[in-house]
């Protein structure tokens, strides 16, 4: 090679040296001096791993003192070279800048430079970059994108409440579910989902106390989210490391009353800028006119500065009406704006519900039908959409589905409230109630009468409370020494029952903390039952080591004895025996009892036993729950109305349990209200939510069709291949499994996502669910996507050089294969990646100029080609230079008028989108008078600033490949 004394130089193989300097030549060996690092290399004349730099008119310089110039002019003398040009710093021109004094600090970071800097990447890695690139913009418009990571079933109706809430833009709504069916998994789903569309990075999590752990599992355990759990000590520890502690981590779960129980701290919350709030067990948010309780007022003031919301709860009604719709205005204030009105819509959903059937049934529409549709939207003009979904055209579907959307939003049950029932869903068990009629013993008969006696002045509603738990009388008068549990036949028949079915894992709730702790100890000692018990006195450690040794299989305690709250929102569906020692005061609280074991995952038939004593309130109470609601066989969606509407009677006869006045016709007439009430909201308000909740057809197709992408050997090609390059050991093992291991050459020493020690992993969905110790690798996987990022922020196969065997085209013949990316720069809180991600557009161009890519499709391209070695690839590029220059250059017009076009659609769509937006605000204007106008205006101004952004959206060159065809 021509070495002179001065010239510039590149290590091919240590690119991070910088820009070398030959500093001496002899008859074999040459020596560079890499300034920026200040080492010296000695290399063979003849054949060292090192390119020459030479910059090229049109080329930006930067010079040893930092400032820069454009170069116009590029002058040799003796094979040395000086650039002429203009500086960028003073436009100073006809500057003369010697190649020894460019600054040494040199990086290629352009595709191009990097090929003419001789840095040829691997082939395979280059088709690594692109597959990573496609696959990344990808993600962001498929429709399953979000929904196939998770280790968990594919569940239709979760899937598409996730799939529809999950894309949303800020979604606010909330997650009524009946109990069991997967809330929780749910709001997982919808949380990954807006992860990884980059539109919420911030997440705080917000649950009772009893559920922390439990969530914090099930996010890392189903959808490798990885929560930090703040409690006193860690807000403590977190408070030295920043001014608000909540800034230290981006995903947060603490308790409700973590949040409520300190004013400073909730300022630091609200002030966190999260991006998605979950609250669990919503229904503790109680509000009525004037006296919001301090935990709404919490969530209220969190809800205000956060832009998506969840709320979940299954039993939305459970603090009444009033309650119930304080939390929807919470989640949109301008469709729930008075509750009256709320009130008369819920009696009168039967007409929507008829609607939407209607819409949903493939008929034609008469036009008696199309006046009832025309009524119902008022003011709105919807003659176009009735035409299309009244046609055999292309839309019809489309319209269809605007039509529901807009009736259910402006009438029906809007879209901010889902709830799927177990009628709509199947496929659950059955449960059976077994009442177990006991003798009330002399003493509680002696306590109830002394008690009755003494508290002549409490109140009918105290007095009927008291009754529920003759117990509690008896204590009492008898101090903590009255020992009820030797005479309670409750405490008999539960011995008899737990030791005749010692294989048999027995869930047994109690209203009160003390009862489940005087019945473990009676257990223990008497017969040697293995009992944990779980309240809500126990910290949380121990709760969570409760359930952990009520769930073991080998050793595990046989009973857990749970007070009512303690139990709240936890899973025990491996157990199918409940037994009620007592039972609550409303039917919600009845129904998330039973929802412990009346889950998804639930195998068997639940038995529901109950124990009660005669003429005790609990007979009573057993009586109107199953005779008057049907309540412990079924699920009862109108327990909290009757409940509501029959309250004085009910205490009445609880008050006075021995001889209830008129109970059976109470329970006749509760019946008969159970019956009819039902039937209406089976017709109305029910169906809506089911038609709006499960999905229909829809949701087993989306199922279908995640589950046709579990095993994509695409991706089972694209990790292995990643593995390989990022330098990833893999051990197959049996059974789908293969084993991962860090080797010694990593491209990147911690790899993130990867263990130290390894990890087991599977692409199959079977597989990864059985086993809990497995990682479920999908596109969506931290490995993947961590891999994806290493790619593709750095030059990894950003530049790569190929030779393709083909004896029809002239030998010598060019290809230039190019990357380019189309992208748009805005504040995060735009989101434009839900109109336009960086979106790879792959050109193919010969010396004439014409792109060839479309049909020479990438992948059995790619098969075609061979590799060169690095020496001859540096010499080959070295002599076509100039061409691929000016193929570069004549792939311009094309890929602007491409990249112009895709812009273009996502302006398009995003205009669609965000009108559609500002016309449904506009809508609800009409028949709300609480939208203010500045709401309508920020709208309209998010508007332009997307389509602003959009229109500034510009293409960059992100790889690039040299084919050169041979004959041998
Ligand atoms: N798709 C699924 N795949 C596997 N397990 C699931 C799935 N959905 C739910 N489960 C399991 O079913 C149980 C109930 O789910 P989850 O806790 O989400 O229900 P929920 O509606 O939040 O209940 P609650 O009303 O009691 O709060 C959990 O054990 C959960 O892990």
């Amino acid at each position: 090679m021509p070495f002179k004394l001065g010239q510039r130089w590149i290590s091919d193989t240590e690119s991070e040296l910088g820009l070398g300097t030959v500093v001496a030549v002899d008859a074999r060996m040459v020596t560079l001096l890499f300034p920026a690092t200040g080492e010296n290399r000695l290399y063979a004349r003849n054949d060292s791993p090192v390119t020459r730099v030479v910059f090229n008119p049109g080329d930006t310089v930067t010079s040893h003192e930092g400032w820069q110039l454009e170069v116009e002019e590029v002058l040799e003398e003796n094979e040395v070279v000086s650039y002429v040009g203009t500086r960028l710093d003073t436009a100073e021109t006809g500057v003369v800048l010697r190649e020894v004094m460019l600054d040494s600090k040199l990086v290629f970071s352009k595709p191009q430079d990097r090929l003419f800097a001789g840095q040829l990447d691997r082939m395979d890695r280059f088709a690594l970059r692109f597959r990573a690139r496609k696959y990344h913009s990808e993600q962001y418009r498929l429709p399953t994108s979000g929904l196939r990571g998770m280790r968990t079933n594919l569940i239709p109706h979760q899937l598409h409440i996730a799939h529809d809430v999950g894309r949303r833009h800020a979604p606010r709504v909330l997650l009524a579910d009946e109990v069991g069916l997967g809330k929780t998994i749910e709001a997982g789903m919808i949380i990954q989902q807006q992860y990884l569309a980059g539109r919420a990075e911030r997440v705080l999590i917000v649950v009772p106390e009893t559920l922390q752990h439990q969530w914090l599992v099930e996010m890392l355990r189903r959808f490798n989210l990885r929560f930090a759990l703040f409690d006193d000590d860690r807000y403590a520890e977190a408070r030295l490391d920043s001014a608000n502690p909540f800034d230290t981590e981006q995903m947060i779960i603490c308790s409700l009353d973590f949040v409520r129980r300190n004013k400073q701290r909730l300022e630091q919350l609200a002030d966190a800028e999260w991006d998605l709030l979950v609250v669990d067990e919503a229904h503790h948010l109680a509000w009525s006119e004037g006296e919001p309780s301090r935990e709404y007022q919490v969530i209220e003031q969190l809800a205000e500065q956060i832009p998506a919301v969840l709320l979940l709860t299954a039993t939305p009604e459970q603090l009444g009406m009033e309650s119930h719709f304080a939390r929807l205005r919470l989640l949109d204030p301008n469709r729930f704006h008075d509750f009256e009105q709320f009130v008369a819509e819920q009696k009168n959903f039967r007409p929507i519900a008829d609607a939407v059937s209607l819409l949903l049934a493939d008929n034609v529409l008469g036009n008696e039908e199309l006046d009832r549709l025309n009524a119902l939207m008022g003011e709105e003009d919807i003659t176009a959409l009735l035409q299309v979904a009244n046609s055999d055209r292309e839309g019809k579907l489309e319209a269809r589905k605007s039509l529901i959307a807009m009736l259910m939003d402006r009438h029906g049950t809007s879209r901010v409230l889902f709830r799927n029932t177990r009628n709509g869903v199947k496929g659950f068990p059955k449960r059976e109630l077994h009442p177990i009629l006991l003798p009330l013993p002399t003493q509680y008969q002696t306590a109830i009468k002394v008690s009755g006696i003494m508290s002549a002045r409490k109140t009918v509603d105290e007095r009927a409370r008291d009754m529920l738990y003759p117990e509690q009388i008896y204590q009492e008068f008898e101090g903590e020494t009255g020992t009820w549990w030797n005479f309670d036949p409750r405490v008999e028949w539960l011995m008899g029952y737990l030791t005749s079915h010692r294989d048999e894992k027995v869930l047994v709730i109690c209203a009160k903390a003390a009862t489940a702790l005087q019945l473990e100890q009676v257990l223990r000692e008497r017969e040697g039952i293995r009992a944990a018990v779980f309240h809500e006195g126990l910290s949380i450690i121990e709760r969570d080591r409760a359930a952990a040794y009520f769930a073991s299989e080998e050793n595990g305690a046989q009973v857990l004895l749970c007070s009512e709250i303690g139990s709240e929102g936890r899973n025990f569906q491996f157990a199918s025996s409940l037994v009620m020692f007592d039972l609550p005061f409303n039917p919600d609280l009845l129904e998330q009892r039973i929802g412990r074991l009346d889950r998804i995952g639930q195998a068997n038939d639940i038995q529901i036993f109950v124990p009660y004593l005669e003429k005790t309130a609990q007979a009573v109470l057993l009586r109107w729950y199953h005779e008057g609601l049907d309540a412990f066989e079924h699920t009862c969606p109108t327990g909290r109305a009757i409940y509501d509407s029959v309250y004085p009677q009910l205490i009445e006869m609880l008050a006075a349990p021995e001889n209830p006045q008129g109970l059976d016709d109470f329970i006749v007439s509760c019946r008969e209200q159970h019956d009819a009430m039902r039937q209406q909201l089976e017709q109305g308000r029910d169906r809506l939510l089911e038609l709006n909740s499960n999905g229909g057809e829809q949701a087993l197709a989306l199922a279908d069709s995640i589950a046709a992408q579990d095993n994509d050997t695409d991706l089972v090609n694209f990790a292995l291949n990643l593995f390989d390059i990022v330098g990833i050991n893999q051990d197959d093992r049996s059974d789908n499994l293969i084993v991962l291991t860090p080797s010694d050459h990593m491209l990147v020493p911690d790899f993130p996502g990867l263990p130290e020690e390894g990890c087991t992993i599977t692409f199959n969905r079977e597989q990864a669910l059985s086993r809990e110790d497995t990682q479920f690798i999908t596109w969506e996987h931290p490995i993947i996507r961590n891999g994806l990022d290493l790619v593709l922020s750095g030059d990894t196969g950003s530049c790569a050089l190929s030779l393709l065997k083909n004896k029809a085209l002239p030998v010598g013949t060019l290809l230039v294969e190019m990357i380019y990316v189309v992208e748009a720069q805005a504040p995060k809180g735009l989101q434009l990646t839900r109109f336009l991600p960086p979106t790879p557009v792959r050109m193919l161009i010969d010396r004439k100029g014409t792109n060839l890519a479309d049909k020479v499709e990438f992948e059995s391209f790619n098969r075609q080609l061979n590799a060169v070695n690095r020496h001859t690839g540096s010499k080959l590029v070295n002599a076509v230079q100039q061409d691929v220059h000016e193929i570069i250059k004549l792939s311009e017009p094309t890929i602007a008028d491409e990249a112009r076009a895709l812009i273009a659609r996502a302006s398009q769509e995003a205009d669609e989108k965000l009108s559609a937006e500002l016309s449904r605000l506009n809508a609800l204007k009409k028949v709300n008078p609480n939208i203010r106008e500045d709401e309508i205006e920020a709208l309209e101004s998010n508007r332009e600033q997307v389509l602003s952004a959009l229109s500034e959206a510009n293409w960059r060159l992100d790889a690039l490949r040299l084919i050169v065809v041979t004959h041998q």
